[in-house]
């Protein structure tokens, strides 16, 4: 491909990116993988520059941009050579216009950046959550050891403080070492805030957003895979994906069960005071991820966010439910945003004043409010709130 057609190819896919934002459909990574799947006639240098362009656009445009063409013109405006393969050619773009506006640079909408300075996230940091992250791996001490992963991956670095961790540089092609299940991929962040559920074998243990079972497999690893691990979720595709995760993991002790949105704690009667840890990794607006999906800030709105906050109290609620005397709760989010994190549990603490947040010792992380954060900038991994309620 010309680097015309190159550019061109990045005006479409942001097209579409830029559409699903809106509308709430796929994700960045997965419109770029259906897009190439549809130009068998990109090579993959041609990938490569696509890709890199359509994710430069993404991160350089805090604002939703009115199309692709509008997101490139705002990287070509600091990129002569970008802007030089405007020129008209038969499969590039047209050439730009004296009196073309392009999108706007910056690193979130303005209600957002107000909500992350209100949540004391400083220029510094807000920018830090548009860096690159890199490919951290947990290995699986039920199939592997890091050791025998680093014999496969020798690029892989140790990361302090989590013996299991191993960090490599972004993008690393991983998939080939993986093998039997001995690592997942999971960021040291979601390593780190897992272990805030000091999960130990025997106990009783459940998995409230459970998802595909990132945390929920570190939990079993944690528990040695003895005792009893619920993992609930209410989307049925991504907990579908779960047990072929745990099998290929060497993890027997997974229940998996569908919960029915507001009707949750129906669902769990019969783990009612009975469970030793539940875990609350909340659905969030995931401010915490974004150097992994730039466009997450292009999805939210006040509107979704405060339907977030609401589902996030409603789950607490039912976390303690379950949790038995003695045990404890752990709320996680994938979030900056106080009104998801230090508030919320504030909020849970201020609506059940028989319970406490207990002390947290992590190997990195930074107190807020009830609880600990992880911020990029601070600490290399996504940014996270973590707190630990127990019956006072
Ligand atoms: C942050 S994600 C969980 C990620 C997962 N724990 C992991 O480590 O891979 C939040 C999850 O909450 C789930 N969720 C949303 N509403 C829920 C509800 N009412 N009950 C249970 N899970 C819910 C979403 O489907 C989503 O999978």
């Amino acid at each position: 491909m010309t680097p015309a057609a190159r550019t061109q190819a990045a005006i479409d896919l942001l097209d579409a990116i830029i559409l699903a934002a809106r509308d709430g459909g796929a994700s960045a990574d997965v419109l770029l993988a259906r897009g190439f799947a549809a130009r068998r006639y990109a090579g993959s240098k041609d990938r490569r520059a696509i890709r890199a362009l359509v994710y430069d656009a993404i991160r350089l445009c805090g604002e939703w941009p009115e199309s692709g063409r509008a997101a490139l013109l705002a990287l070509a405006a600091r990129d002569p050579a970008l802007a030089a393969t405007f020129d008209g050619s038969s499969y590039g773009p047209a050439p730009i216009a004296s009196d073309e506006r392009a999108a706007t640079a910056g690193i979130a909408p303005a209600w957002l950046m107000d909500a992350l300075a209100g949540s004391g996230i400083d220029a510094a940091q807000a920018t830090a959550l548009l860096d690159r992250a890199p490919l951290d791996l947990r290995v699986n001490p039920l199939r592997s050891s890091v050791a025998e992963v680093r014999a496969r991956l020798p690029d892989a670095q140790p990361i302090p403080g989590l013996p299991d961790a191993l960090r490599l540089p972004a993008d690393t092609a991983v998939e080939a070492a993986q093998g039997d299940g001995g690592f997942e991929v999971q960021d040291a962040g979601s390593q780190i805030v897992t272990l805030a559920a000091g999960a130990q074998p025997g106990m009783r243990v459940v998995d409230l957003c459970a998802g595909g079972g990132g945390k929920t497999l570190a939990l079993a690893a944690a528990m040695a895979n003895q005792g009893a691990l619920l993992a609930t979720d209410s989307d049925r595709a991504r907990l579908s994906r779960l047990l072929p995760r745990a099998q290929r993991a060497g993890v027997s002790i997974v229940e998996t069960r569908l919960l029915n949105p507001g009707r949750e704690a129906e669902a769990l009667a019969d783990w009612q005071g009975s469970a030793d840890i539940v875990l609350v990794d909340a659905p969030c607006s995931g401010t915490g991820t974004w150097r992994r999906n730039p466009e997450a800030r292009w999805r939210l709105t006040p509107m979704r966010l405060a339907k977030l906050v609401e589902t996030q109290a409603r789950l607490l609620d039912v976390a303690a439910t379950l949790v038995k005397p003695g045990g404890a709760f752990i709320h996680i989010v994938c979030s900056l945003l106080d009104a998801e994190g230090a508030d919320q549990a504030s909020g849970f603490l201020a609506r059940h004043p028989d319970w406490l947040a207990a002390p947290l010792a992590l190997p990195a992380g930074t107190p807020h409010g009830p609880g600990v954060r992880l911020t990029p900038l601070a600490h290399s991994t996504d940014g996270f709130f973590v707190a630990k309620l127990k019956r006072a």
